[in-house]
Formats: structure tokens, sequence, C-alpha cells
């Protein structure tokens, strides 16, 4: 049984890398909404047993119930930062009976149930720890594992090669869907050119006046909003 484990913080901490864009107010709906995006792909994908929403925020509750996924609340783990969380959260995941599980990111507006797929596929065909960078691959944004070989998380800085090194066995698999993530206002750029982000996150951009005040804020920074380098790496990937 495969199992998914998706961090949630609390929406009012998030995106502050994009606190120069974006007020409080919109960078927590946008983390909402970028959530409900991969919760919707998570929670209908066949493969998928269960999906587990790791988070304090006073909405996961209502987030979960909504996409019928289970909460589990990071107070319960007795513990704090990402990496602990997730290692806690992924034990009692493996005492609930999964058997292989996948850690992502909310961030993720792209994700489609076709890259779960080939992450899936990937990982089955080569075991050990699949790990799916950002764009960048300095970042990891998933990574997939059998339950009895849960890695030690090094989330942050430079996760992509902590994860590679900490483990004997690994593949790397790139791919458009995962990789890109949402953190800095190169990202809002890429979003604002995006014809095939997710529903919520699409609805979010569609508010009225915010389209028009984002481009003139990213074209104030240099920023070239081109069409559409994500939407068209979306479905080429590599497998390394
Ligand atoms: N439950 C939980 N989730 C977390 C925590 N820290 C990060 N996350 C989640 O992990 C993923 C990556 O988080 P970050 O890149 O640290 O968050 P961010 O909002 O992009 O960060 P900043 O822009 O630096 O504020 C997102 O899904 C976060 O919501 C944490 O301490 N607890
Ligand atoms: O490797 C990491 O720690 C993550 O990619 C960080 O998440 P972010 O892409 O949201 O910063």
């Amino acid at each position: 049984m495969l199992h998914a484990v998706l961090p949630l913080k609390d929406l009012v901490a998030a995106k502050t890398r994009l606190s120069g864009l974006l007020g409080p107010s919109e960078r927590r709906a946008l983390m909402q909404a970028m959530a409900e995006d991969v919760l919707s792909v998570l929670s209908s994908h066949p493969a998928l047993a269960q999906v587990w929403l790791v988070s304090d925020d006073p909405g996961a509750g209502l987030l979960a119930g909504h996409f019928g996924v289970c909460h589990l609340p990071e107070s319960t783990l007795a513990c704090s930062g990402l990496n602990t969380v997730l290692q806690a959260a992924c034990a009692r995941v493996a005492a609930a009976g999964a058997e292989r599980i996948m850690v992502l990111h909310a961030d993720l507006p792209w994700l489609q149930a076709t890259d779960i797929d080939r992450a899936l596929a990937q990982q089955t065909r080569q075991g050990g720890l699949l790990i799916a960078p950002d764009r960048s691959a300095q970042g990891t944004n998933l990574l997939l594992f059998e339950a009895a070989a849960t890695p030690q998380f090094r989330f942050g800085r430079d996760s992509c090669r902590r994860h590679r090194e900490g483990t004997g066995s690994f593949s790397l698999l790139q791919r458009g869907g995962i990789a890109a993530d949402i953190d800095e206002p190169r990202d809002i750029a890429d979003l604002l050119a995006a014809s095939a982000i997710g529903a919520a996150t699409s609805a979010w951009l569609d508010q009225p006046g915010l389209r028009q005040r984002l481009t003139v804020a990213v074209n104030a920074l240099g920023l070239a909003i081109t069409a559409n380098t994500r939407d068209s790496t979306r479905s080429g990937e590599g497998d390394a």
C-alpha cells in the first residue's frame, strides 16, 4: 500500500520569500490554493491508499476533510522542524500500514497524476530512494521510498545532494510538474504565463486586478513573462 505525506506549515507563515510581491493574506491564499491543487491530484489518484496532511494550520482539518484525506496534526507528533516532523509522521504512517511512502511539498501547482505515475513506475523499476529535485536540482520536491527504508530527511539548503549522499541506493526523477515549485518572484512570472496549472491556483491568479498588478511588479523586477517554459516541460521529462 502506498501512502502520501504532505506537510503544510501554518499558512500565515508560508511563502515569506514572496513578501515583496504579495501581502500576507495573498500569500496565505496562494499557499492554500496550491495545497488544494496538490490534494486534488493526490486524493483522486488510484494508486494512493491514503494521504496524510501533516499540519497545525487552523484550517488543516477542514481542508483534509474536504478532500477525504487524513489530518495528522503536527502537535500530536511532539516535535518541531520540517525534517523531524516528517520523520515522526512517516513512522506513524508506516505503523498505519503503509508499505511505500511518498513525501512531497504542497507548492506544486503544475503537478499532475501522470507525474505520480512516473515516480511510482521508476521507484518500482529501480528500487531504493526516488528523489525528484526542484528546477535548480538543489532542492528536493518529492521523495518516494519503501516504508521499511525511510530515509533521514534532509530538507533545507542543498537537500538534493544531501538526500543522495545520505542513502545507499537512489534514482533521480526530473519532471516539470514536480520540479516547478513556487518560492520566489521568478516563479510568479512563470505562473503568470502558465496555462496548465491547477484549478485553485488558477482561480487565485484570476482574482480581480491581481494578474495585472503582478505583471507590473514582475516586469519592474526585470523578470520576463514568457510563454511557457514550465507548461512545456511538464510533460517532457528525463529520468536520471
Ligand atoms: N507541517 C509542516 N510543514 C512544513 C514545515 N516547514 C515547511 N513545511 C512545508 O514544507 C513544504 C516546503 O516548505 P518551505 O519551502 O519551507 O516553505 P515556504 O513557505 O516555501 O518557505 P518560505 O518562502 O521560506 O517562507 C511546504 O509544503 C511547507 O508548507 C513545518 O515546520 N511543518
Ligand atoms: O529541498 C528542500 O528543502 C525543498 O525543496 C525546500 O522547499 P521549497 O522548494 O518550498 O523551498
